[in-house]
């Protein structure tokens, strides 16, 4: 199997989307389907979904397609999809909440299992049935539940004090949506959100139509790796 750690950014982030249609396909009953149609489907060009799949090595043969059961199990263990991820959030506002209500439905193997707030009005009670604690409790269901991730949705003035806590506490992730630059140890993960420089990457493409496919998402990319702190 191919080494995760050689998978270009912009592939790894696509291939949930390919695991979730072909779940669909599996299904449906389907047992082999085209780069063509994974493309119309997915609306990404089907040299690029050619290429994505070939880092995970052989998986296709050329005229009859893909393998829908095979490749649906080699991406389930590349992803390791059997697996749940367990989740915390901290920071119950008006970001945190709307989260929590999503709590991401699509993806089967991440769980939000509890949030906190160190605002005493907003803690001891449930929200879509994920109970919201105190800071004072975060160690210990860090712990009890193994939790690997956290979502950081506190205001920016606190974000490093918070992910302090959270790094603290054995957290191993952090998806990060303040505008806050984290300073973590080396072997804390960091994911930057920022939906300001997602939509100007948007503008920038729009205002300039000609850049070249490939270039797009080296530049993507970049611009990606770009806010992860690690
Ligand atoms: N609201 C949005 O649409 C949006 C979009 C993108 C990014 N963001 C960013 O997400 C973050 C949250 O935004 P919001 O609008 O939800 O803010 P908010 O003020 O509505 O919510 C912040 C929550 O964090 C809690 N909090 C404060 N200090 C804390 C601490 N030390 N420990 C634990 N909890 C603490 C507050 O009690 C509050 O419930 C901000 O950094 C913001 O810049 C928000």
């Amino acid at each position: 199997m191919a080494q995760e750690n050689k998978i270009p950014h912009v592939t790894a982030k696509r291939l949930p989307l390919y695991y979730r249609y072909l779940e669909k396909l599996h299904l449906m009953g389907k047992q082999r389907v085209s780069s063509a149609q994974l493309s119309k489907e997915l609306l990404i060009d089907p040299a690029t979904i050619r290429r994505d799949f070939s880092y995970l090595g052989e998986l296709g043969k050329k005229g009859y397609g893909y393998n829908v059961s095979y490749l649906l199990q080699f991406l389930r263990d590349f992803l390791k999809q059997d697996e749940v991820t367990n989740v915390i959030l901290i920071g119950v506002g008006n970001l945190g909440k709307a989260l929590l209500h999503y709590n991401f439905y699509k993806s089967r193997n991440t769980k939000i299992v509890a949030a906190f707030d160190s605002d005493p009005n907003k803690f001891n009670r449930e929200i879509d049935g994920i109970p919201v604690y105190g800071m004072e409790s975060l160690k210990e269901v860090v712990d009890l539940f193994r939790v690997e991730v956290a979502i950081l949705t506190v205001p920016v003035y606190v974000a490093q004090q918070v992910t302090d806590q959270v790094v603290e506490a054995g957290v191993k992730g952090i998806l990060n949506f303040t505008p806050s630059r984290l300073t973590v140890p080396p072997n804390v993960r960091v994911h930057h959100i920022d939906l300001t420089t997602e939509l100007q990457t948007l503008v920038y493409f729009l205002k300039n139509p000609n850049v070249l496919e490939e270039e797009k998402e080296t530049e993507a990319e970049t611009a990606t790796e770009s806010q992860f702190d690690s």
